[in-house]
Parts: C-alpha cells; sequence; structure tokens
C-alpha cells in the first residue's frame, strides 16, 4: 500500500511528524507532538507547519453507526451555462479532454447557492477541477466545514487525522524530515494506490474538496483516473456482463492497520454491496465503480472468477493514462472531484523531506445505483 498518510487500507494511522532521522531536531518532536514546531523553524532546514491548525490530532471520539439519510445532488439544480461560476473573467484550462480543467479567476468561498450548485455540475461533467488562488486554507475551519456541508452530510473518517475539534475535516500529512517513504521502497516498487474515497460506506462521497497547506516544491502530485470512461472504452458485450453485477467494499482493514498502529478507531467498520456500474444522478454517465483498496470480490462469482475480472478491471484503469488527469498542488489551491465517478492516487515521489500537508472535506452522496442497460 502507498506509504502516504492517504486513507489506503494500511498507510500509518499515526502523525507522520514522529520523525525518524537519529539527528537533528526532528527527534525531538517524536512522539511529544507539534508544539515544538514553532522552536526549530529554520534548525536544520527544518519548517514548521504553514497551518498549524490543521496539524492531525487522534481524538479518542467513538461514533455510532452512519444512518442512511436522503441526497438531493445540487447539480440538478445548477444553471447549466454556468453564469456565475465560470463568469467572464473566469479562465478555465481543460488538462485532458475527459477529465481535468484548471480554473483561475473565482473565488469559491464566495459563491452563492447557485453558484455551488453549478460548481457541483461542472465537477461531475469534468471530474477533478484544480482552483488557483483559493482564500480556502486561510478561513476559520468552521467556515471551510460549513462550505462543504452544502453539498452533503459530512464523513467523519473512521481512523484519519483531523484537526483538533473538526472531527469532519480528513487529513494527509507527511511531516518535514519524513524518511518513512524510504523503508517502504525497500519492499515496494511504487507508491500508487488507486481508489475512491471510502466506497466502504453505505452512500459514499459525492463532491469531494481537498486543498493544500504545505507542499513540496516539486512532487506530491495527485493522479486522478475518469472512471466514466474507462466505463465507455469497454466493448458493448463487456458492457452488458458488468450491468447487474455487485461488488463487496469492506473498511475492515483499514481500521484493523489503525488498531495496529494503536491510532484511531471511531466508527466499527462496514462492508457494502454497491453496483460494479453505477450512473451519476445529474449527467447519467455510467461509471466503473470498484477500486483496489476497497473493493473485495463480486457478489456471486467464485473467488477464481472474482479475482480475474476485478484485476482486469483495476489494471484497466491504472493503465488508462488517456483517461487519467495529473494534478500538480502549488500553494492556495482547492481540488474538487466527484468521487462517484474517478478514482485517484497520491504519489510519494519527492525525496526533499519536505512537507506535504493537505485538508479533506468530504460530503456524502446517495447511495450508487445504476440504470438499465443500453447499448
Ligand atoms: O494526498 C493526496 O494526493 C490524495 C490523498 C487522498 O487519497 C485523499 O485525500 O483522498
Ligand atoms: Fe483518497
Amino acid at each position: 500500500m502507498a506509504p502516504s498518510a492517504t486513507e489506503t487500507a494500511t498507510i500509518p494511522s499515526r502523525p507522520v511528524v514522529t520523525l525518524t532521522t537519529n539527528t537533528g531536531p526532528y527527534k525531538e518532536l517524536a512522539p511529544i507532538g507539534y508544539e515544538k514546531e514553532a522552536e526549530l523553524e529554520g534548525k536544520n532546514g527544518f519548517h514548521a507547519a504553514k497551518y498549524k491548525n490543521y496539524l492531525p490530532t487522534w481524538g479518542s471520539e467513538r461514533y455510532p453507526p452512519l444512518e442512511p439519510f436522503q441526497h438531493r445532488d445540487h447539480g440538478l439544480d445548477a444553471d447549466p451555462t454556468y453564469q456565475e461560476l465560470l463568469a467572464p473573467g473566469v479562465i478555465t484550462n481543460d488538462l485532458t479532454p475527459t477529465i481535468g480543467t484548471e480554473v483561475t479567476g473565482v473565488q469559491l468561498s464566495k459563491l452563492s447557492n447557485a453558484g455551488k450548485d453549478q460548481l457541483a455540475r461542472f465537477v461531475a461533467e469534468r471530474k477533478v477541477v484544480a482552483f488557483r488562488d483559493q482564500d480556502f486554507a486561510d478561513l476559520p475551519i468552521t467556515e471551510a466545514v460549513e462550505f462543504g456541508r452544502y453539498f452533503g452530510r459530512l464523513h467523519i473518517h473512521p481512523t484519519s487525522g483531523a484537526p483538533e475539534g473538526y472531527p469532519e475535516v480528513h487529513l494527509v500529512h507527511r511531516g518535514a524530515g519524513d524518511k518513512t517513504a524510504e523503508a517502504f521502497f525497500e519492499t515496494r516498487t511504487s507508491s500508487v494506490a488507486w481508489h475512491s474515497d471510502v466506497t466502504y460506506e453505505l452512500q459514499p462521497p459525492g463532491t469531494t474538496f481537498l486543498y493544500i497547506l504545505d507542499v513540496p516544491e516539486t512532487g506530491g502530485d495527485t493522479l486522478f483516473a475518469n472512471q466514466v470512461e474507462a466505463y465507455n472504452r469497454l466493448s458493448p458485450g463487456f458492457q452488458e456482463r458488468l450491468h447487474g453485477l455487485k461488488a463487496t467494499h469492506s473498511g475492515i482493514e483499514q481500521v484493523e492497520a489503525s488498531k495496529g498502529k494503536n491510532g484511531a478507531v471511531r466508527r466499527e467498520p462496514v462492508i457494502s454491496e454497491h453496483p460494479v456500474v453505477r450512473t451519476h444522478p445529474v449527467t447519467g454517465e455510467k461509471a466503473l465503480y470498484v477500486n483496489p483498496q476497497f473493493t473485495r470480490s463480486i457478489v456471486g462469482y467464485k473467488r477464481e472468477e472474482s479475482e480475474v475480472l476485478l484485476k482486469f478491471l483495476y489494471d484497466h484503469v491504472a493503465y488508462g493514462a488517456d483517461f487519467q488527469a495529473r494534478v500538480k498542488w502549488a500553494p492556495k489551491t482547492v481540488v474538487v472531484w466527484d468521487n462517484r465517478v474517478t478514482s485517484h492516487s497520491a504519489l510519494v515521489d519527492w525525496k526533499s523531506g519536505q512537507r506535504r500537508h493537505l485538508a479533506r472535506i468530504t460530503p456524502q452522496a446517495e447511495a450508487p445505483y445504476e440504470t438499465p442497460f443500453k447499448a
């Protein structure tokens, strides 16, 4: 599994600020916490977190099972000409034909509700959108959380770190000087770990927000794959074979990995069954909905049948560089993706020891469903 503090099943779930160098000031940070960061600023090239309010904590709160809720996607109410989101002066730059757009000139935090509806729809169409020059990270965390809540009930992650008092914010943090990637690459060839987020939930996320707090000078990009295009590339016969199939998605391994590291377990893990192909409620597009992090088996198939089919689908997405986009982070970037129709992977490719720190706000959406098959 990837060595990053993402939500993959076996990632370290304790603060990676427990730095592993044996000399220098980094060691002093482990495992006391973050209060020494300011003191160490500038020593041995150490840079304290730019957004200390977003450093990860692992409280001991426990939450009951998630209850089903009604989700009506705001993209359904959107003006399809994007009068507010893409007002005159806003610049868009498509990263690839089918997935990914970079946008400058609109301030997400200032959008009216109508603008937010347009955002939901635009992201569903473009699959992932990088908004530059945003003030999101500088807002009080409460305001960022309230912004996200418009799009759906906010997911509280079962295991990941969160800013103190904001369990709805999922943090990705690789501390300055962190060396755990070196150990990872002793036994693994690549950090790529394709997944859609928390697909084991009965109602997994839809419009999802990830924003950068500290970023290495080069590296630590995020890969995205268009799962609609991945579906469309399949032959009608194969698409028809997938129609009606369901797969199990498990949150158990993620929780077990967290327990193994003395990490947080906020909620008992669940296993859900979802259609292998899901329909997007706004665009009507069909997307492949399996991923190697959380999908376990095809319901009703024998083990070998299930494994061979899932391996084909995972490889198909992973090899599909012609329906993938790579997002480069820059300070003040907010990336928004539609988790129903994309998968993504963090990349751990930088060797500079620079901190990488991001926050995710994760509105849940409808339970996945599939509409009738049409050749
Ligand atoms: O760190 C990244 O680039 C992505 C992490 C991730 O998978 C997530 O936040 O859902
Ligand atoms: Fe993720």
